[in-house]
């Protein structure tokens, strides 16, 4: 099955967090298909001459219900960046921002909503081999950002009705083009001299998803959800059922951007010790100072253990399966970094 194109203009879609990484993906993919998309984020990042762009803070139930007229369907793809370091900033915008956007959508007679959630909403940094949607919620998530789309998720989840269907999808580890979490922060570790260690044995199995497979996953999802009741109300794995060693995936990105592969093994339970110390650290001196530490328990444990996911239940109940292969994304990933596009031009097929 693939995602259709529509009579042009004939439903009005919002991308909340449309500015974003994977929002601004969305955007691009729903306008090439016929869609008349709407985007609401607090900052504009990028222009498009089939997109009306509201600014404002989906904290702020009045600038939603300004934008959200005679829309079908909404993206909910908006959160604080996952690596910041702020608990009350994770609570306003992924709990209340997100009652706000459901109460938004019942005033207005949105029919679906489209929960982009995270696979890491079962993680609580133990081993998790081809985990299935039967995970129990982490019930002692390592970070806020997690806590909080736990909290998300639940909300949105029973939130589905006759009047909105709402359905969660759950990515992991996102990479592609544009991606202002993975590839940078890499790119500037490696450059500080700090990519040269391999955190525990390095056997640790991981599902990275490329952009373009969650974005056919939302499109795929919102066009199913009318038609297909039953799939309202649930959570969904999305990645791109190509689990990968972690220190692999991390070793092809650093060769991609000309820096050696870590080659040093760290005891594992060492750093996470030393992670946990940074955080008391952090912690105490966060009312002088706030400090977004790279070195968390959380990416430490992402670093250092399985965590991959079954995309069986997407597939069955909604024909899900990934759109590009992992060899391919990462070329074209690596293609995309501007001083790395002739380089890696040759390679993407
Ligand atoms: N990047 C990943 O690896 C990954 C993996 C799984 C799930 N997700 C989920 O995907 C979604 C998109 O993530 P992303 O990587 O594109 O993040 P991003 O930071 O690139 O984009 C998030 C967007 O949300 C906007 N936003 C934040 N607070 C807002 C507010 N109060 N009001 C309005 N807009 C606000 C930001 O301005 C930004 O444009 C998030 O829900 C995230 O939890 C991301
Ligand atoms: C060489 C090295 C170690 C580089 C560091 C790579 C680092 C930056 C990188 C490696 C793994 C990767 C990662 C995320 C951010 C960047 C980070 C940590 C987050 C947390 C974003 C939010 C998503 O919701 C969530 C939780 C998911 O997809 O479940 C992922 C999980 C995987």
């Amino acid at each position: 099955m693939s995602v259709k194109a529509i009579k042009p203009d004939s439903k009005i879609v919002l991308v909340i967090g449309g500015s974003g990484f994977v929002g601004r993906h969305l955007v691009e993919k729903l306008c090439s298909l016929g869609y008349t998309v709407r985007v609401f984020d607090l900052r504009t990042t990028f222009e498009h001459e089939k997109v009306t762009f509201y600014n404002g803070d989906l904290c702020n139930k009045q600038d939603l219900l300004k934008c959200m007229d005679n829309v079908d369907t909404v993206f909910h793809c908006a959160t604080p960046s996952p690596l910041s370091n702020n608990k009350k900033v994770f609570l306003r915008v992924n709990v209340d921002g997100t009652k706000n956007v459901l109460d938004a959508c019942f005033e207005k007679g949105v029919k679906n909503l489209i929960l982009t959630s995270s696979a890491s909403v079962v993680y609580s940094g133990s081993n998790i081999e081809h985990g299935d949607e039967t995970l129990p919620y982490a019930k002692r998530p390592l970070d806020c950002y997690t806590q909080t789309k736990i909290q998300q998720e639940k909300l949105v989840l029973s939130a589905n009705s006759e009047s909105l269907k709402t359905i969660a999808l759950r990515p992991h580890g996102i990479f592609g083009p544009r991606d202002p979490h993975m590839l940078p922060t890499t790119a500037r570790l490696a450059a500080a001299g700090k990519t040269k260690f391999i955190i525990g044995k390095g056997i640790n199995k991981v599902d990275f998803t490329y952009i373009d497979n969650v974005v056919y996953a939302h499109v795929l999802a919102a066009q199913q959800l009318q038609q297909k009741p039953e799939i309202a109300g649930n959570a969904y794995n999305i990645t791109n059922n190509e689990p990968i060693l972690f220190w692999e995936f991390m070793s092809r990105l650093l060769k991609g951007l000309g820096y050696a592969a870590p080659k040093y093994h760290l005891p594992y339970y060492f750093i996470y010790f030393l992670a946990f110390l940074v955080q008391i650290f952090v912690f105490i001196v966060s009312p002088f100072k706030t400090i977004r530490p790279t070195l968390t328990t959380m990416t430490v444990a992402l670093a250092g253990t399985h965590h991959y996911y079954s995309c069986e239940k997407a597939a069955s109940e909604f024909n899900y399966s990934p759109v590009v292969k992992l060899e391919d994304a990462i070329e074209r990933t690596l293609q995309s970094v501007p001083e790395l596009h002739n380089k890696h031009a040759k390679k993407v097929k």
